[in-house]
Parts: C-alpha cells; structure tokens; sequence
C-alpha cells in the first residue's frame, strides 16, 4: 500500500512502476483508493503484488484506515521538495502503527529527486528519520524512474521470503539489500 500526503507522488510512482511511463500533466488526486497489479518473477518465482494507492488528502483518512489492516507492506512517502509533506511522515508513522499489522514491512521513499532546484529535504534527514524508525529509505523518482523498480522489488523479495522461507535458506535482510542496490540521485545532497 502506498502512503503519505497528497501529491507526495505515490500515482505516479506507482504508474512509473506498473507501465514505465511517467503521468506527465495536470495532477488528479486520488478519490479514496485505488489498486493495480503487477507480476514479478522474484528469485524463480512469481510474485503477485496488489498494489494499493490511497488517498493523501484528509478527508479519505476513514477509508484509507480500514485499508491498514490487510496490507503486508507499507510505502511511505515524502516529497524531498515539500518539507511539511516530510515533518508529517511522524503522524504517518503513528496511524500505520495504530491501522496496520505489527509486522507490516515499512519503507520510506524521500520522492521527486529529479527536482534538484526545489530539493528542501536533504538525503541525510531521510536517512535519519529511517534510522531512528528502523525502516529501510531509498530516495526515488517516478518522473526518472531512479529506484522505483527497486523499492517495490525489495518489498516483493521480503514478502516472498516470509510466506515461503525454505528450512536452509538463510534469512533475507531488506535493509542489507536496500542499501546494495540503492543508487544515488547523481546530485548534490543537500
Ligand atoms: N518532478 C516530479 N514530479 C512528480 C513526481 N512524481 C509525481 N510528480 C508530480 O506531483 C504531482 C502529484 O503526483 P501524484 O502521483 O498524483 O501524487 P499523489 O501522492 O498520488 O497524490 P494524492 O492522490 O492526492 O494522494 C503531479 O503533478 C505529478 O506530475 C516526481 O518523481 N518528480
């Protein structure tokens, strides 16, 4: 499920990530919620992902909340150009906490870092914010598409790994895996 303040980016990062395309244009905001699906082939195995994309606006809260409880994984979203929409991802934490299963997978996405010019959030206070939750972070871009494929990858490896672990395979570190794969938006950092 993708979540985080309205025009955070989560349509089109998930449009980037089912189609390859970018949703250039003017912004629609998700009414409610919404969902594709996307077949993976994780480690010699398919992997269906139902992705669910949710309303940022305030006003769908209550129908986003019934949502939580079903969902396996979490992609939480700021946008690096809008510092309230990253001072709110403590709130978004919070109400994950209260809505979702407690062993939902996390992951924190710091979006749009093809907007180098408006950039206010720098990568290192992602990074933090992460730490200090124990959440795997990457920074992304559905405009570029820079670590799209991999945020939702990651995700699908962990989930694979927890409904289908065998006796001797060894355990799948997300966050090891995250921080290998992870590539850089080719910019300055701050
Ligand atoms: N530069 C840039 N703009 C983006 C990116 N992703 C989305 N946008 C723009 O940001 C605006 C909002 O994008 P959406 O994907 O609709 O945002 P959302 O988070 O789904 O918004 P809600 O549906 O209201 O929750 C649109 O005008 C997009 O074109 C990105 O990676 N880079």
């Amino acid at each position: 499920m993708l979540v985080g303040d309205s025009g955070v980016g989560k349509t089109c990062l998930l449009v980037r990530f089912k189609d390859g395309a970018f949703l250039a244009g003017s912004f629609i905001s998700t009414v409610g919620i919404d969902f594709r699906n996307k077949v993976l082939n994780v480690d010699g195995v398919k992997v269906k992902l139902q992705i669910w994309d949710t309303a940022g606006q305030e006003r769908f809260r209550s129908v986003t909340h019934a949502y939580y409880r079903d969902a396996h994984a979490l992609l939480l979203l700021y946008d690096v150009t809008n510092k309230s929409s990253f001072d709110n991802i403590q709130a978004w934490l919070t109400e994950i906490h209260e809505y979702s299963q407690k062993d939902v997978v996390i992951m924190l996405l710091g979006n749009k870092v093809d907007s180098t010019h408006e950039r206010v959030v720098k990568m290192e206070d992602g990074e933090r914010l992460a730490k200090e939750y124990g959440v795997p972070f990457m920074e992304t871009s559905g405009k570029s598409g820079l670590n799209v494929d991999l945020a939702f990858i990651a995700i699908a490896k962990e989930l694979k790994h927890r409904s289908m672990k065998l006796p001797n395979e060894p355990k799948f570190k997300l966050h090891d895996y995250v921080k290998k794969e992870v590539k850089g938006s080719g910019c300055c950092k701050s």
